[in-house]
């Protein structure tokens, strides 16, 4: 594979070399990103473009993603859920939408987190159609990446280097799902959704799995199978996700694995691009579940 090093300003590089760079560095920063938490555990003195007070993790993961992302040739923007305005790199080709530390709530009680990474061939904000690739990592109690690129969905463990190494090809969704996790305080779910919950726990093969880390939940459901949420709520009817950095990527992600993904109506994927920051509500998992859901509000 060619190298950053080796190839020249004028020589273009192809899509699925920089997907494969991007995948690189997201990986290489993994460990040194889980490093860097212990002492970052403290608010930062601005809000984010979504109106909440980052950790000084969140920051200290995008700066390094941004740095190193950015450097890359055949990445032209770089945008993140931190970040007000796309950074446009100067190289041209693929966007990349970061959600550096997902779930960073879970910091302080030593809970799982992720970082998110959406690429899209297009400037940003970008359409769920235009996306080439999404990719997670979960700081969990080990550090695992899920990369969906190529119709195919794989699994790694990084290690300490930032190395990986597969451990499941070509993941799908298990038939014989066991897990549900939904987001948002109950009392503001819309009655659709109350009912729709109320279904889902009375089956007797679903149990609850619910951390407040988007990526651990959903990483829940691509290894046993199920539904996870983060719903319309009463005052809130877009939910709480973001579209560029959390819904298109997971919905990418789950429906390479053979699931499906809403918004309570269509794909995940088919969802406006309404601005660099906007919400909305998230459906993933398998596609019974997900068809019961948009049943639930058709009705
Ligand atoms: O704390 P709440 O309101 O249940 O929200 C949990 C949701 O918010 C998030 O933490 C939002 O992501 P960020 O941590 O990246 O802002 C999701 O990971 C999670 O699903
Ligand atoms: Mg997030
Ligand atoms: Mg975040």
């Amino acid at each position: 594979m060619a190298t950053q090093e080796d190839t020249t300003p004028t020589e273009a590089v192809s899509n699925a070399t920089t997907i494969t760079r991007i995948i690189d560095v997201v990986a290489a920063a993994a460990p040194e990103i889980r490093a860097g938490l212990p002492g970052r555990r403290v608010y930062a003195e601005t809000d984010n473009p979504s109106g909440e007070t980052p950790l000084e993790a969140d920051i200290f993961a995008d700066d390094m993603l941004r740095d190193r992302l950015g450097d890359l040739r055949g990445v032209g923007e770089y945008a993140s859920e931190e970040r007000e305005e796309v950074i446009d790199t100067g190289t041209g080709g693929l966007s990349v939408c970061i959600d550096p530390l997902d779930g960073s709530s879970n910091l302080k009680p030593n809970n799982t987190m992720g970082t998110i990474v959406a690429v899209y061939d297009a400037p940003l904000p970008a359409a769920g159609t235009d996306m080439v690739a999404a990719a997670y990592v979960l700081y969990g109690a080990t550090t695992t990446m899920v990369v969906a690129r190529d119709d195919t969905v794989s699994e790694y463990v990084i290690d300490q280097e930032g190395d990986y190494e597969t451990i499941r090809e070509d993941v799908s969704l298990p038939d014989d799902p066991t897990v549900y996790g939904f987001g948002g305080r109950v009392p503001d779910w819309v009655d659709d959704f109350a009912d729709y919950a109320e279904e889902v726990e009375s089956d007797p093969s679903m149990k609850l799995r619910y951390g407040g880390s988007m990526i651990g939940d959903v990483n829940q459901v691509m290894t046993y199978g199920g539904i996870f949420a983060y719903p319309t709520l009463a005052d809130a009817p877009e939910g709480k996700l973001r579209v560029q950095f959390e819904g298109y990527p997971v919905g990418y992600i789950v429906e390479t694995a053979g699931g499906r993904s809403s918004d309570g109506e269509r794909s995940l994927m088919d969802v406006e691009k309404d601005g660099l920051h906007a919400r909305t509500p998230v459906y993933v998992g398998n596609e019974e579940f997900v068809d019961d859901l948009e049943a639930a509000f058709d009705d």
